[in-house]
């Protein structure tokens, strides 16, 4: 298949709030010619973006509990391979990320699925910069950052909100980190719709000029070494390390081919997802197929006593390279040396500060209590709550009343009136640092009339 009949890509990224959702809307009203499949990854507990994308003859995939970058990346490759199979309906495929996504790995999809890349081509990478709270963001988050570096594409949207003089600041701040991308400044994410949807290819060069690493595959893990390990006592010593707790597992190799390393990566990368066990200094660890969690001390140095089973081969994989933290291998005093090892690029890591508090409540709010209640508190908390999205259930009105916010800019109204087959219930949604699910819903509870 030619690049020209591959089926293109956008992929639409932005933090939380900076407008992804208005971009959409916008390209899916306006009359281009395009029919356009989009798939749309949500952050948070509660789905509330259905009610906030207008309807349109375009076919709408979600993909809620995940970020697209990580855990759904599987279930991203399996609705595009879906799509594939009615391809005669689209000519163009839009991707949503959440606004916690690195748009890194979902980029890398189209490169390193062999059957993806066969039919679709990345057109290019938009981002969509919230001009108002950018800064703010750009210090907090490291995701905020990728997602400026990878762009083909960046919108510096919410211009209204932001003096002339304070964009051209801002443009330069993102110019230092990404030379190339084209920069428009839009209000409500107002721009050409070529502009954005027919960039005529990701730039691949570019990516892998500034991060070689690029199109390599993440491991939870970023070292293995081999030994030939005599049955009984092995003893594990480690010092100061760069994580309180460092991952570690021991897997027995049926030979020292590579085929033989490639079969334990795969049992450890599924074991690395999922919980390890601790083991304490001076503790026996008898190898199994889960990881342990090495304490690691703040001063000095640790051993934990292997019990090797029989004499063989064994693998052991570790989430920090040998060197960080000084981990070796001893047999009665003298260093074992591994007959091979490996080096893995390691997983990206999210901000795990920010969560979701989704809250579900029946019974009829009073719109002022509602009011009394939400303003103040995105005021003083304006800093930690970075987006609030709701659905609510006002008494005596028959319409819904949906409304958003980005930090404490508050923005909504009465949407369609509920339907007779619909349960009337509010459905509210907070993401941020430091939230008190138990203080939100009280304050909610305080709304009911
Ligand atoms: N003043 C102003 N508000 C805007 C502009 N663009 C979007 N907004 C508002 O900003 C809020 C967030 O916009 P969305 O498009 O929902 O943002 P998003 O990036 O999809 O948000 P998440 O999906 O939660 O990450 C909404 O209330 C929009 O109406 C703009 O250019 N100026």
């Amino acid at each position: 298949m030619t690049s020209v009949d591959k089926v293109p890509v956008t992929i639409l990224t932005g933090f939380l709030g900076a407008g992804k959702t208005t971009l959409l809307n916008h390209i899916l009203s306006k009359q281009h010619g395009m029919r356009i499949a989009v798939i749309e990854n949500e952050f948070g507990e509660i789905g509330i973006d259905d009610a906030l994308v207008i309807n349109a003859d375009e076919e709408v995939f979600e993909m809620n509990n995940g970020c697209i970058c990580c855990t759904v990346r599987g279930d991203l490759i399996r609705i595009l391979g879906n799509l594939m199979r009615r391809r005669d309906k689209f000519d163009h495929i839009l991707v949503e990320t959440t606004g916690m996504a690195d748009p890194g790995p979902v980029a890398q999809t189209f490169f390193v699925d062999d059957e993806i890349r066969e039919m679709l081509r990345l057109d290019g990478i938009v981002t969509v910069v919230d001009a108002h709270h950018v800064l703010l963001h750009i210090e907090q988050s490291n995701e905020v950052r990728e997602q400026i570096a990878f762009a083909d594409v960046i919108l510096l949207n919410k211009a209204d909100l932001v003096e002339p003089d304070q964009l051209d600041e801002l443009e330069a701040r993102i110019r230092k980190m990404n030379a190339l991308a084209r920069i428009h400044r839009t209000i409500n994410a107002d721009i050409d719709i070529p502009t954005v949807m027919d960039l005529g290819g990701f730039d691949l060069d570019r990516v892998l000029e500034q991060r070689p690493d690029f199109l390599q595959k993440e491991y939870p893990f970023e070292w293995a070494g081999a030994w030939h390990l005599p049955a009984g006592a092995v003893e594990l010593r480690y010092g100061e390390g760069p994580d309180p707790f460092i991952g570690a597992m021991l897997i027995p190799l049926n030979g020292d081919s590579d085929a033989d390393l490639d079969k334990a990566i795969s049992i450890a990368e599924l074991a690395f997802g999922r919980e390890g066990k601790r083991v304490s200094a001076g503790a026996k660890w008898v190898p199994d197929r889960r990881v342990v969690n090495l304490k690691v001390p703040e001063t000095g140095e640790r051993t934990v006593t292997l019990l090797i089973p029989t004499d063989g081969l064994y693998a052991l994989f570790t989430e920090h390279g040998p060197e960080e933290f000084g981990l070796r291998l001893e047999k009665a005093g003298a260093q074992l040396v591994p007959c091979k090892h490996r080096e893995f690029a390691a997983a990206h890591s999210h901000d795990d500060e920010i969560t979701s508090v989704g809250i579900t409540l029946e019974g009829a709010l009073s719109e002022e209590k509602v009011n009394r209640w939400l303003g103040p508190l995105l005021a003083s908390k304006g800093q930690d709550i970075l987006r609030t999205k709701g659905i609510l259930n006002i008494a005596k009105d028959k319409r819904r009343f949906v409304f958003q916010a980005v930090h404490m800019l508050l923005d909504g109204g009465p949407d369609r009136p509920w339907q007779s087959n619909e349960k009337r219930q509010t459905e509210i949604v907070f993401i941020g640092r430091n939230l008190d699910r138990d203080e939100l819903t009280a304050g909610l509870k305080g709304c009911l009339v």
